[in-house]
């Protein structure tokens, strides 16, 4: 950054060159707009608004900042086919009231089904090829957790950190951890010679650190001490088994693990997003409600990196609940026609699949509406059979196509809390 504004400060002229081509140019910084802008030779700005995910350190959308002479739609992605293109398309249309935005190319994807069968290789932590499979994190806490949570269960598993493990802070995460014993008990120095001038006892120690942390609200060194006091004394195993099991090349290993800011631009076969970004409200039985979402206070970047991480898949995405949730929200609610009496156990129509109804699956129709299965990074929903009260809840008047009218009594509205990510406040700040 520091030879940039140098570059920037030296005026420089560019009439060597015919044209300036300048990507991502949603995030530019100031000192490339300076360089740039005064430059006589044509310039091409390409970049994608909906990936603006550097505004907290104060970059700016040339795209809409620049006047142009054309302006041109790239909306089409040869990355992924149409499934992986409607996932990105509702985060947008949900949570920015964006249309009409992303499509997807001709080839396959998956966002069920086979795409999870990448599940078993993160219980197992091993993988089914490798260079394949990535797990893309909001926070660099969950990054490390997913390390840990890898190498527990297959400690010979080999991890890619994008970005490089060098720039991934483990050092830093072991120095303030030895900071954190008592100063009799440090067998270990201290690296870094910043963290290392908080053992003086004017300093404040670890608590003086995490004091400095605070107050001068640097979100990367908290999260280091998120870390450390989450796995307390297993820092130092943990710390040299991740540094073990790096590799360097990402094609080399089992999983590639980073974060969406440092994942931009890349691409996956295969993606799993954790469950560690900004959540929309669950719609359970107040689907009308909640129709009108629009992205509640929840800032646009964090939208944005819920977008950036879906598109990084080129084959196969396992989405979270929170997804799943955005989906319900555009009325996608994973539905399936069944034959009713190939629902029935010993003759008896089950109990509807939905929480908290306790509506039987009429038998007077031939036809059930059932809720696809589903499985998460960390949790699954069953699906099942649903009532024809919560079809039409659902799918509206033609849910009489499989239930007379009478009987489709809407279960009453239950006010839903925003789900809000445990860790919110931190969630918010980390990258
Ligand atoms: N004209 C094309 N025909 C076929 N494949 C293409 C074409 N253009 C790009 N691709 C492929 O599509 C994928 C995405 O391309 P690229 O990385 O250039 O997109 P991008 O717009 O920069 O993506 P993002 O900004 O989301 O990172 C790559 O795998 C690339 O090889």
């Amino acid at each position: 950054m520091g030879y940039l504004k140098l570059w920037q400060l030296q005026r420089p002229c560019l009439d060597q060159y015919d044209v300036i081509f300048i990507d991502e140019a949603q995030d530019c910084t100031p000192a490339i707009m300076d360089i740039m802008l005064p430059q006589r030779c044509g310039k091409v700005l390409v970049g994608d608004p909906h990936q603006q995910i550097y505004l907290f350190r104060g970059a700016v959308n040339a795209l809409h900042l620049v006047e142009h002479t054309h302006l041109f739609y790239l909306t089409q992605s040869f990355r992924f086919g149409s499934e992986i293109a409607y996932i990105g398309a509702t985060i947008l249309q949900v949570c920015k009231k964006v249309t009409n935005i992303l499509v997807g190319g001709k080839q396959d994807g998956v966002i069920q089904g086979k795409a999870v069968d990448s599940l078993h290789p993160m219980t197992s932590g091993s993988s089914l090829g490798q260079g394949k499979l990535a797990v893309l994190s909001r926070c660099n806490v969950t990054v490390f957790d997913q390390a840990v949570r890898l190498t527990d269960a297959n400690p010979r598993c080999r991890l890619h950190i994008v970005g490089g493990v060098d720039n991934f802070g483990l050092d830093r995460i072991m120095d303030i951890w030895v900071l954190m014993q008592p100063e009799n008990s440090r067998s270990r120095g201290i690296r870094d010679q910043f963290i290392r001038r908080f053992t003086k006892e004017s300093l404040g120690g670890y608590m003086g650190l995490k004091l400095y942390a605070t107050k001068t609200e640097d979100r990367e060194l908290e999260a280091k001490f998120t870390v450390v006091e989450k796995y307390n004394s297993r820092i130092p195993e943990l710390v040299d088994r991740i540094y073990s099991c790096t590799e360097r090349e990402a094609q080399h290993a089992d999983f590639i693990l980073g974060t969406v800011h440092k994942s931009k631009g890349l691409e996956f076969d295969t993606v799993i997003v954790t469950d560690d970004f900004a959540k929309v409200p669950c719609a359970a039985h107040d689907l009308p409600r909640i129709s009108s979402y629009s992205g509640g206070d929840v800032q646009e970047d964090e939208w944005n990196l819920l977008y950036v991480a879906v598109t990084r898949a080129k084959n196969s995405l396992v989405i979270t609940k929170n997804i799943s949730n955005v989906l319900t929200l555009a009325g996608e609610y994973f539905l399936r026609t069944e034959l009713t009496q190939a629902l029935l156990t010993e003759g008896q129509p089950p109990v509807c699949s939905v929480r908290e109804c306790q509506n039987h699956i009429t038998t007077d129709w031939p036809l059930a509406m059932c809720k696809l299965p589903f499985k998460y990074i960390d949790s699954w929903d069953n699906g099942g059979p649903m009532c024809g009260a919560c079809v039409l809840q659902r799918v509206g008047p033609t849910a009489s196509l499989l239930a007379p009218p009478g009987s489709l009594q809407v279960l009453p509205v239950t006010l839903q809390r925003l789900e809000l990510p445990i860790n919110h406040a931190l969630l918010m700040a980390l990258f």
